[in-house]
């Protein structure tokens, strides 16, 4: 009833222990509250809360053009729904060194388990998308020792996003993303975002240079191939995020919808496929709310 029992603090301590064992955890993009409730039934170990989705929510391109504000109400608005650790996507931090500081400590009020910064420089893009650029060694690393030396929760997970790997082709461009996830986890990284590698093989050799976790970003339509959960696990991969999936589904059988009513005239067609009125209860709980008013849940919904 109401938000979860679990608190932001046992969430990033269970979220720590779960990372240290080494298995693959799954955190499929939540693009609102109620679909991390999903995300949370259906047996996923945690959500990801992303800006491509936040910006796309709002009408606007993932370009840097959202707030910290925005994106941290946003974000404990998921986040406080579900009983799963949730980590969310702060781009490059909303500013400078100082900002990234204020961004992580804003965000653990907001009672996320853990952000991850990236070092494009802004106006940044998805990172799926030509054209790329990104700041200096030095400026990514002051980010994440501001992050890092912010934060008041040591559990509170600091990763770092490097977007290096697409502005050189080939082993050229590996080799800068692995020297630089390097240099971040020496900055006091706990994690890494290796953004838009292409194969298996770049997220193994990611794998096997760093002893810290690395998240794998299985966006479509990009760079990266799609890879299955197994594959990931198989070469140790610890984080695995759909990031906008969710989103992208239900705007794909929303534009069908439509297209149905305007064909049709109604939607007895799509019934099948819609969230029975009796699940959306079942998942929001009404009938845990007549504990403080018996006359909330009492009727039947028929199937
Ligand atoms: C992970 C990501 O940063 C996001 O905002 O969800 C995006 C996803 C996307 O645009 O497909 C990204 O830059 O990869
Ligand atoms: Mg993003």
């Amino acid at each position: 009833m109401l938000y979860a029992q679990t608190t932001p603090a046992d969430k990033r301590r269970q979220f720590r222990e779960r990372l240290a064992s080494g298995e693959l955890l799954r955190f499929p993009g939540a693009f609102n509250p109620l679909s991390a409730r999903l995300i949370e039934r259906k047996g996923f170990d945690g959500v990801y809360i992303s800006g491509a989705v936040l910006s796309a929510d709002l009408g606007l391109p993932d370009i840097g053009l959202t707030t910290l504000t925005e994106v941290a109400t946003r974000a404990q608005q998921i986040a406080r729904m579900t009983e799963l650790p949730a980590i969310v996507d702060a781009d490059t931090g909303f500013g400078e060194p100082m900002n990234v500081a204020r961004t992580i400590q804003t965000l653990e009020d907001a009672g996320l388990a853990g952000a991850h910064i990236e070092d494009q420089v802004n106006p940044k893009r998805c990172g799926h998308l030509d054209g790329k650029a990104v700041v200096d060694e030095g400026t990514a690393l002051k980010r994440i020792r501001a992050a890092v030396d912010a934060r008041r929760d040591p559990n509170f997970l600091v990763m770092a996003r490097t977007d290096i790997r697409a502005t050189e082709p080939g082993d050229a461009g590996l080799r800068l993303a692995v020297d630089r996830a390097k240099a971040l986890v020496d900055a006091g990284a706990d994690a890494i975002f290796p953004e838009a590698m292409r194969t298996l093989e770049e997220f193994a050799a990611m794998r096997e240079a760093l002893d810290v976790p690395i998240l794998a970003n299985m966006t479509e339509f990009g760079k990266s191939e799609l890879f299955s959960s197994q594959q990931l696990a198989d070469i140790g991969v610890n984080i695995v995020i759909w990031p906008v999936s969710m989103l992208r589904i239900a705007m794909g059988a929303t534009g069908r919808a439509l297209d149905e009513l305007n064909e049709v005239g109604h939607l007895t067609g799509k019934l099948g496929e819609m969230q029975h009125r009796a699940d959306l209860y079942e998942l929001i709980d009404y009938e845990e709310y007549n504990r403080f008013d018996t006359s909330v849940f009492n009727f039947e919904v028929e199937r």
